[in-house]
């Protein structure tokens, strides 16, 4: 399923509406209601999701190359953040428990953002990131180029995401080990 467009627009949760920009790539997702720090927004509806290559608008499910999930649907237009509101959850072997969860309070209205490196290993279409916050990355390019210190610094990372870094410094120690 292509990204919904503004022709047409119905939105697909109650809790969500997609602010259209005008530009390529400048729309959000907005909450239509408030949400306290640790509230469930919405779970990641198994039925809707679908397994595909790796893409702008996909989502990384686990450690392997495999393993990206179309959502198909409003939630493709959640934008990154340095800082961000939601997390995406997909720490569960059971698919019917991921979710995305709040982890700030969230107002009505506010654009809802996740730090895309927390699900993504090695981005398909790295940007530059504008979200202003005090610690912004600046080139947004997934967590294979961050340090595992980044990583925990964040609220959320998937628990895959810190392994594929733990493997990356572990390879790296033992490249030098080798040369000692
Ligand atoms: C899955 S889309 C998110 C929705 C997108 N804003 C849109 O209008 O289609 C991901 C793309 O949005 C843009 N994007 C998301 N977060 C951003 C941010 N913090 N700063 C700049 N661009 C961002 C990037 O172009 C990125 O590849």
């Amino acid at each position: 399923m292509p990204k919904p467009s503004k022709i047409g627009y119905i939105p697909t949760y109650p809790q969500f509406i997609v602010d259209f920009g005008d530009g390529e790539f400048s729309s959000c997702l907005r909450s239509t209601r408030a949400f306290n720090a640790g509230e469930y927004l919405v779970p990641l509806d198994a039925s809707r999701l679908t397994r595909g290559p790796k893409a702008y608008t996909s989502v990384q499910c686990g450690p392997g190359s495999d393993d990206h999930i179309e959502l198909n649907s409003d939630l493709v237009y959640i934008n990154h953040s340095c800082d961000p509101n939601i997390a995406f959850d997909l720490s569960s072997p059971n698919p019917s428990d991921w979710h995305i969860r709040a982890l700030k309070c969230i107002q009505s209205g506010e654009s809802v953002t996740f730090f895309y490196p927390s699900t993504e290993w090695d981005m398909d279409q790295p940007f530059t990131c504008d979200c202003l916050s005090k610690n912004c990355l600046g080139r947004v390019r997934g967590a294979k180029y961050l340090t595992i210190s980044q990583l925990v610094k964040q609220r959320w990372t998937n628990p895959y995401i810190l392994q594929l870094a733990a493997q990356r410094d572990e390879q790296f120690s033992q490249r030098i080990r080798s040369h000692l």
